[in-house]
């Protein structure tokens, strides 16, 4: 097993999984993450070396019910030691970060979503699988509301080492990210009690068979909590954008909430209902020190920020929850 493997914690994963519906698929885990790793990426060296330059700390004190927060003994050269490594991770999405003093400004306030939706959700003791888990912020998260272990799929590399940055100051935590797209999962996989899909939906091409995919990895009863962008309308409306989407280019499928409840009981969810809907803010989502691209402040209509720049609809996301029978 490749020292990123073992740092990834593949051992501890197939130890937790050993007699549960997934100690199968966990089995062939090492292999199948060796070959991603030979295949890689041309930066994943790079991004690697930031996690090797990590300073040993000790995060004796951790929040992660009320937010990210780790705290320890920790020296000025050694903040900046750990502030050089995670800048090394640049662009960061997805946070905020508090660690040992210094706090990652990410583009997103992650938090702010993680607070509308967790109320409505009791991850007490559950397998939970978050599909598209980006850095794996809200795997933390999870783990703050009491999830009993987590795992996180995501083929972005660059969010893979980003959560071994986190996780080389939570070894022994049982949260896991595998750099797989949820294509990569066997069929039927049936072994989580709760499965997330936020942020994803938007990007399929197909969206009912990623929903049938994601119904495909819950055990019988599990829920599943779906979050996605969606436009104003009935049952019957969908927008599929002619070309870019707040100038993301792989947009296709934006249905309304009704349209979406629809899609989720043909799928064969039932107890399907939304808990949320907001309209994403330029305070939720813009560049920072950590993420200096641009961001929806620059995606929006200059003079009328209720539309894209494309002239469509700005961004109003909904989460929703359903239950596999
Ligand atoms: N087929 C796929 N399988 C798995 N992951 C995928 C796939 N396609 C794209 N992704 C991943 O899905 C994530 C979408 S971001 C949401 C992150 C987080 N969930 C959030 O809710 O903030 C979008 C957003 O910013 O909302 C990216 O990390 C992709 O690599």
């Amino acid at each position: 097993m490749t020292a990123l493997a073992t740092r990834a914690g593949l051992p501890a994963l197939l130890a937790r999984l050993h007699g549960t519906p997934l100690a199968s698929w966990a089995a062939t885990l090492p292999d199948l993450l060796a070959d991603k790793l030979a295949r890689g990426h041309g930066d994943l060296t790079r991004w690697q070396a930031a996690v090797d330059a990590l300073p040993a700390l000790d995060a004796r004190q951790r929040e992660l019910a009320e937010t990210f927060h780790l705290a320890g003994p920790c020296s000025d050269a050694q903040r900046a030691a750990l502030e050089q490594a995670l800048k090394g991770l640049i662009p960061w999405r997805k946070g905020p970060f508090e660690l040992f003093g210094m706090h990652i400004d990410t583009e997103w306030r992650s938090d702010w979503k993680w607070a509308r939706i967790a109320p409505h959700l009791d991850l007490r003791g559950k397998r939970v699988l978050d599909v598209g888990c980006g850095n794996g912020y809200y795997q933390w998260r999870m783990l703050g509301a009491g999830a009993d272990c987590v795992i996180g799929v995501d083929p972005n590399w660059l969010f893979f080492c980003q959560f071994l940055a986190m996780k080389h100051y939570l070894p022994e935590l049982p949260a896991w990210h595998l750099p797989l797209a949820l294509e990569e999962l066997p069929a039927s996989l049936e072994g989580f009690d709760t499965v997330f899909s936020m942020g994803v939906l938007y990007h399929r091409r197909s969206p009912i068979d990623h929903l049938l995919a994601l119904k495909d990895c819950l055990m019988r009863g599990g829920e599943l909590l779906l979050e996605t962008l969606v436009v104003e309308g009935d049952a019957q409306t969908v927008l599929v954008p002619e070309d870019r989407y707040a100038q993301m280019r792989n947009v296709w499928f934006l249905p309304s909430v009704a349209a979406l409840e629809l899609w989720l009981r043909r799928a064969g969810f039932v107890d399907v209902r939304c808990i949320d809907v907001s309209v994403t803010s330029v305070e939720e989502q813009r560049s920072t020190e950590w993420m200096r691209f641009q961001s929806l402040p620059e995606f929006l209509d200059p003079q009328d920020r209720s539309k894209t720049i494309e002239g469509l609809p700005a961004p109003r996301r909904a989460a929703l929850l359903a239950r596999k029978p």
